[in-house]
């Protein structure tokens, strides 16, 4: 019999709805009814999604500063919050859990007005700006990247972790396994949930540079845009270099379990499904990030030594190149970096969330269920 609905919402990009997807497997199996609100942007990220109903819910950001733009945003997101209360009317959730994202804002807004229980969680290292507007007004905050300290965190914040999806999990299972010469070099290229032209301009000529054998060594998987996955295409191909090009790879668990190099950003998910399977990465933050540093994302996994972070400005082709042909010849330092980017994985973090997600739910105090968890 289900317990009750929770609802989730989450907006903008994959990197807010992935982790919701991955609580809501969760919840499911603890015999919760997930709905889900969210934007037209995210729904291609949807299909995995195991929403009983996806709820479209208007709204807006606040980007611009001229008066008449803010007035018109703010008209939208009060359309949304009616929008969100008469769905919470309907549904009538045991909770709201915002994963972040300007569309999380009437939802979250709505069901504190109408005291429901709400969780937000925050992937990142630095919260996002609608996770900011909300944080006053939750009942908690579940924080992926957040500080542990609980004076920068604050007395409501319990830190969870990220959670990852059930086929990041089932990919854990895959050891890392060397490459050894005369077998091929697994690299695996990807910019996040919109992709990264730079990835796209950069590593194929970084490739165009290394030795011949070593070309012959490397099988390429990398994430282009669609405008430029042709133009990739067609330099690997040129390049005699094995490759499979694609705007978006729905099977990611398994090309991470398959990599021995990953070159991505450092979102907050990356990092996260990165360490979880425990494969060596080089990461370079997006240098234009609005409200996250992905550097800071990218910080614990550094530090413990299963990646390295390369700021996008130090990397010419030249420097690429040599980065990738160093790694390609010490495959015993690439499975020491795995190991310690596993060490650093948090699988337990959907377990987690999930129970927090259930304490906030059933009206339980914070205090409490931290007593709990450490017990
Ligand atoms: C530019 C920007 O603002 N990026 C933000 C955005 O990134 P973004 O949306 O890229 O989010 P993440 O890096 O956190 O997650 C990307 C997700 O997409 C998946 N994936 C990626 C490529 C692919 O082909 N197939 C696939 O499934 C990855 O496995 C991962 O689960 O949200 C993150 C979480 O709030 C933030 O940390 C990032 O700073």
């Amino acid at each position: 019999m289900s317990k009750g609905t929770i609802l989730l919402a989450a907006g903008g990009t994959g990197g807010h709805l992935f982790p919701a997807e991955a609580l809501a497997h969760a919840l499911n199996q603890r015999d919760w009814s997930v709905h889900l609100a969210t934007d037209e942007r995210v729904e291609r990220f949807a299909a995995n999604f195991p929403a009983e109903e996806v709820h479209r819910i208007r709204s807006a950001t606040f980007g611009s500063k001229n008066p008449v733009a803010l007035a018109r945003a703010l008209w939208t997101i009060w359309g949304g919050v009616r929008q969100a209360s008469a769905v919470i009317r309907r549904i009538r959730p045991a909770a709201v859990v915002g994963f972040g994202g300007y569309p999380t804002l009437p939802p979250l807004y709505a069901a504190t007005r109408r005291g429901v229980p709400t969780l937000i969680h925050e992937q990142n290292a630095v919260m996002g700006r609608a996770n900011r507007a909300l944080a006053s007004r939750v009942s908690a905050i579940a924080g992926g990247f957040l500080p542990e300290d609980e004076s920068v965190a604050g007395a409501r914040t319990v830190i969870t972790g990220n959670p990852v999806r059930p086929q990041v999990l089932a990919a854990a299972a895959t050891p890392y396994a060397p490459s050894s010469a005369g077998t091929p070099f697994r690299l695996l290229v990807f910019g996040g949930s919109q992709g990264a032209k730079f990835f796209s301009d950069a590593v194929p000529q970084a490739v165009a540079r290394l030795s011949s054998p070593a070309r012959g060594q490397l099988v390429v998987t990398q994430q282009a845009r669609a405008d430029d996955a042709e133009r990739v295409k067609a330099i690997y191909a040129e390049l005699g270099v094995r490759a499979e090009v694609s705007p978006f790879f729905t099977d990611m668990a398994a090309h991470l379990a398959a990599a021995h190099l990953v070159i991505s950003r450092s979102g907050a998910s990356t990092v996260s499904e990165i360490a979880v399977i425990g494969r060596p990465a080089l990461l370079v933050p997006y240098p234009h990030a609005l409200d996250h540093d992905q550097a800071a994302n990218a910080a614990a996994l550094a530090a413990a030594g299963g990646a390295e972070v390369h700021p996008q400005s130090t990397l010419s082709t030249e420097r690429i190149a040599a980065l990738l042909s160093a790694a390609m010849a010490e495959p015993q330092r690439l499975a020491t970096m795995a190991a310690a980017a596993k060490s650093v994985g948090r699988p337990e973090a959907v377990r987690l969330l999930a129970d927090f997600t259930e304490a906030i739910a059933s009206g339980r105090s914070i205090e409490d269920f931290r007593k709990e968890a450490r017990a």
